[in-house]
């Protein structure tokens, strides 16, 4: 069973291909980290894969009428604007829209998902608040929830750490392994590449649109890959916590 499939995904820009023919599969209990330098391709390939830019070849979910495709999956994009002065616990229900036959009020089960999503982001005690109160991490945490609360047996989140203290980079990570450990799969943008390599079960590298390597952590960062993509000196060290990433300096 796959939850995502894209064959020879190509999104191009002028003449220019910025995704150049993309080819994965993601299938449940992965937490899959994409990769890559800035303007490598994440962003418009999950856009992509989600069928919101214009592509070539096949995305599994662009396929999707709307409402499978929002039942499968959950989209956290890079820019993270709350537009509207509703509570958090209002905002976060919102993700259960896709769930709700139309003109209907939340049941059970959804005030259910909606308390478990803000259980998982620590965001109980904020329940109350404006959204558009809180500071730039504490919405990040909110929007989250949101994408969480979908219950989706996908998630893709497009950069989710940015923006978030230490502490709550890591409790992210640790939700989205536990969603795979329940089953669930996450695709997930990252530029920490330390917190890639502690949390993701799976690395996708991407380099000027290529896919450059596809597999578990320490097959994907090898000091020749973050060299020939990142341009980096970088050295992978275990410790008692997992594998650690140090980038060490810009190469020539
Ligand atoms: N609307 C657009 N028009 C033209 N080119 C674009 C457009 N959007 C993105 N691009 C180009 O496509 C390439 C890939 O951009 P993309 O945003 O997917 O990269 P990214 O890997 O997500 O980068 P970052 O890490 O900086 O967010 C870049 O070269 C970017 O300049």
């Amino acid at each position: 069973m796959t939850l995502l499939t894209l064959r020879a995904l190509t999104v191009r820009r002028g003449d220019r291909p910025v995704v150049n023919r993309v080819s994965f599969s993601i299938g449940p209990g992965e937490c899959v980290g994409l990769i890559g330098p800035n303007g490598a391709g994440k962003t418009t390939l999950m856009r992509a894969a989600l069928g919101l830019l214009a592509h070539q070849g096949r995305s599994s979910l662009a396929e999707m009428p709307a409402r499978d495709r929002a039942a499968t999956a959950a989209w956290l994009p890079q820019k993270r604007e709350i537009a509207w002065p509703v509570t958090v616990e209002a905002l976060v229900a919102l993700g259960r829209l896709p769930h709700l036959p139309r003109g209907t009020r939340l049941r059970d089960a959804d005030r259910t998902a909606v308390e478990a999503a803000l259980t998982r982001m620590g965001l109980t005690a904020f329940r109350d608040r404006l959204a558009t109160e809180l500071s730039g991490g504490e919405q990040a945490r909110v929007l989250i929830a949101r994408a969480l609360a979908q219950e989706t047996p996908l998630l893709m989140a497009d950069e989710p750490s940015a923006g978030l203290d230490p502490a709550a980079q890591i409790a992210t990570l640790r939700v989205f392994r536990q969603l795979t450990r329940e089953g669930r799969a996450v695709l997930a943008s990252l530029h920490d590449l330390n917190l890639a390599a502690r949390y993701c079960t799976r690395l996708i590298l991407l380099g000027d649109g290529l896919l450059v390597a596809d597999g578990p952590p320490a097959d994907v960062l090898t000091a020749e890959n973050i060299a020939r993509v990142f341009h980096l000196e970088a050295r992978m060290i275990n410790t008692d916590h997992g594998p650690l990433f140090q980038p060490l300096d810009v190469l020539p």
